[in-house]
């Protein structure tokens, strides 16, 4: 099993509130004070990217970033993903159907249907499942040629991955959107109808005799013990067909955000941005404040070689959707669109997403602004906070994002998953499951080494700055030109937050003592130990640190403001600390129910 995976699991399994109730209200502590000052230089993130100019591209080459390190990770794993799929209907893809494998998850409960709630929609083959298993599953994106049938039913998952990071997504079948309007997919065209959280409905999940089973008729049978029966089915059919207002109240009234996916490669787009205005007024009627963002996906290939013709098709989408709109009645810029150029061989579908899993976290502001005392106090360039599991980043600093700084700080976290699980402690098969050993577990997810004391400063491109090796007992601290550490060491919260634990990689084992922390996650290529330097060939250094379940500080700093690393890895600890603070984090869904 992919520790990678596993670590999520461990994740669910762990109630995760030791840190939380060890967190100090202290928010802004060492790194309060200073404003955000800082000099951003896009030509030295630009160039050092060096080998990765195919990967930013997204043209014609089809470039694999995501499947890039970690492999070939197949959807087999997706049982140990911390979504809860209801493939439902026909669920042709199997992996996309977690009935059987115990990780059900109950809709209606009220921890579950509270949580942000994200519609994907658009036409057949538009893209929308492949995004999906591309950013949450790790899917290779050539994968989802062959891997991928067509979704039958409203698919539901549960994404939970870092307790800033909550939401529910909902999948819709291609026709799904142009329900209730005579199109092929009607209620219930195709055996696929939606009635989420409805009884009677398609996509019900009943409680039996404590085990929660699918509600579930695709044609194929009742699987349900329950109470459906297909004449009432079809009079609710025929009641929702001549009254989609109900369902758009079902389905949008709750809704934080609409996702419409475009096929950009299927033109024209009349037909379907006709369906888009039509789906996006009925949105907005039954809930006003519902984000509409609009992925003009697919930009890749022969036709969109080029940023200008990538530009070209956003600019007549927008053109078309605001004409659609002005029809309707609405004046221009009455329902704010977000669009997206999109695709998922490349970066841009990660950003995309970003950018809207953002504006579902309440708490972004204060995010933002820890994240540029942050960059202030320790002079760095950028700073973001990102999901490992989906690497979307859920908060920067607020200087400007650079796509590609993005992208290299995403690529870092494949190669610290990729080689921790390799060689950590616990990984690549090393674990001793029969062993009472705890002692030796530390997993050693810093990068570039496994009982080597200069573990934690590798270099990629040259001009690595080899720390000084340092033999002495396990427990001792290397002891360099960071040596001003009295204040990190001295602080020693009561978690495991102080700066100094990366230094401690490779220095544990065999030590007697067990560390009890989060661990929660035993095997996991990510815990609260994960820490990585990459030092880059012209002269900037990309810093990794755990900041909290699944979540990661990525920094970009140059390396001369990198020589006092107790320091930052103090305000790491305090931004941290407030992390850990914040009510998002103290929330908690239920336990072992996705
Ligand atoms: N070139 C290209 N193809 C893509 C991209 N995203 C998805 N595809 C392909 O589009 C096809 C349809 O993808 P799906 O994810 O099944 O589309 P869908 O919108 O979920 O379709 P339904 O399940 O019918 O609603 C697959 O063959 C994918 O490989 C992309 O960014 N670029």
């Amino acid at each position: 099993m992919d520790p990678y995976y596993s670590s999520i699991n461990q994740y669910y399994d762990d109630d995760d509130g030791e840190s939380i109730s060890s967190a100090s209200n202290d928010r802004n502590g060492p790194i309060g004070g200073g404003g955000p000052a800082w000099g951003r230089d896009g030509g030295v993130v630009a160039s050092m990217m060096g080998q990765s100019d195919d990967d930013i591209g997204g043209g014609g080459g089809m470039p694999e970033i995501v499947a890039g390190l970690n492999g070939d990770d197949d959807d087999d794993d997706d049982e140990n993903f911390m979504t809860g799929y209801r493939g439902g209907g026909a669920g042709g893809d199997n992996s996309n159907n977690n009935a059987g494998n115990g990780n059900v998850v109950d809709f209606d409960d009220p921890r579950i249907a509270s949580l942000p709630r994200i519609l994907l929609m658009g036409p057949r083959r538009a893209g929308k499942t492949s995004i999906q298993r591309v950013v949450f599953h790790k899917m290779s994106p050539h994968e989802t040629l062959f891997r991928l049938e067509a979704t039958q039913t409203l698919e539901r998952a549960v994404v939970d991955h870092t307790p800033l990071c909550r939401f529910t997504i909902w999948d819709f079948p291609g026709e799904q959107y142009e329900y209730g309007h005579g199109g092929a997919g009607g209620v219930g065209g195709g055996g696929g109808g939606v009635s989420p959280g409805t009884g009677g409905g398609m996509n019900v999940i009943n409680k039996d005799g404590g085990v929660e089973r699918y509600a579930n008729e695709d044609g194929g049978g009742d699987v349900d013990g329950g109470n459906n029966n297909s004449n009432a089915q079809q009079q609710q059919q025929q009641q929702h067909a001549n009254d989609p207002g109900d369902d758009d109240d079902q389905i949008f009234a709750m809704a934080t955000a609409l996702i419409f996916v475009l096929d950009a490669q299927d033109e024209p787009y009349d037909h379907v941005l006709q369906s888009f205005t039509d789906t996006v007024t009925r949105a907005v009627r039954a809930n006003p404040t519902i984000a509409v963002e609009v992925f003009v996906h697919k930009v890749d290939g022969e036709l969109f070689l080029s940023d200008e013709a990538k530009y070209d098709c956003r600019r007549d989408v927008m053109q078309q959707v605001a004409d659609e709109l002005a029809d309707a009645g609405f004046s221009r810029d009455a329902i704010p669109i977000s669009y997206h150029l999109t695709s998922i061989y490349d970066h841009s579908v990660f950003e995309a997403l970003s950018r809207v899993v953002q504006r579902l976290i309440p708490e972004l502001p204060t995010l933002e602004h820890l994240l540029n005392v942050l960059v202030s106090t320790c002079s760095m360039e950028k700073a973001y906070l990102f999901d490992v599991a989906s690497k979307l980043y859920i908060s920067t600093d607020s200087s400007p994002v650079d796509m590609q700084s993005v992208e290299l700080c995403s690529d870092m976290i494949d190669v610290v998953l990729d080689v921790s699980g390799i060689y950590g402690a616990w990984g690549g098969g090393k674990r001793n499951t029969g062993g009472p050993t705890p002692t030796t577990r530390r997993p050693m997810t810093s990068l570039g080494g496994v009982g080597d004391e200069d573990a934690d400063v590798t270099s990629m491109g040259g001009d690595a700055r080899a720390r000084d090796a340092n033999q002495g007992g396990p427990n001792e601290i290397s002891s360099d030109d960071d040596d001003d550490e009295d204040g990190p060491i001295g602080w020693n919260a009561n978690d495991d937050v102080d700066g100094e634990d990366d230094e401690l990689l490779g220095k544990l084992v065999g030590h007697n003592e067990i560390t009890p922390s989060v661990e929660d996650d035993a095997g996991s290529a990510y815990d609260s130990d994960s820490s990585s330097t990459i030092h880059l060939s012209n002269g900037m250094v990309l810093y990794l640190k755990e900041v909290d379940t699944m979540l990661a500080l990525v920094c970009l700093t140059r390396a001369e403001n990198f020589r006092k690393k107790s320091l930052i890895n103090y305000n790491i600890g305090c931004l941290k600390k407030a992390l850990m603070a914040l009510p998002q984090s103290a929330q908690k869904i239920s336990e072992g129910g996705t």
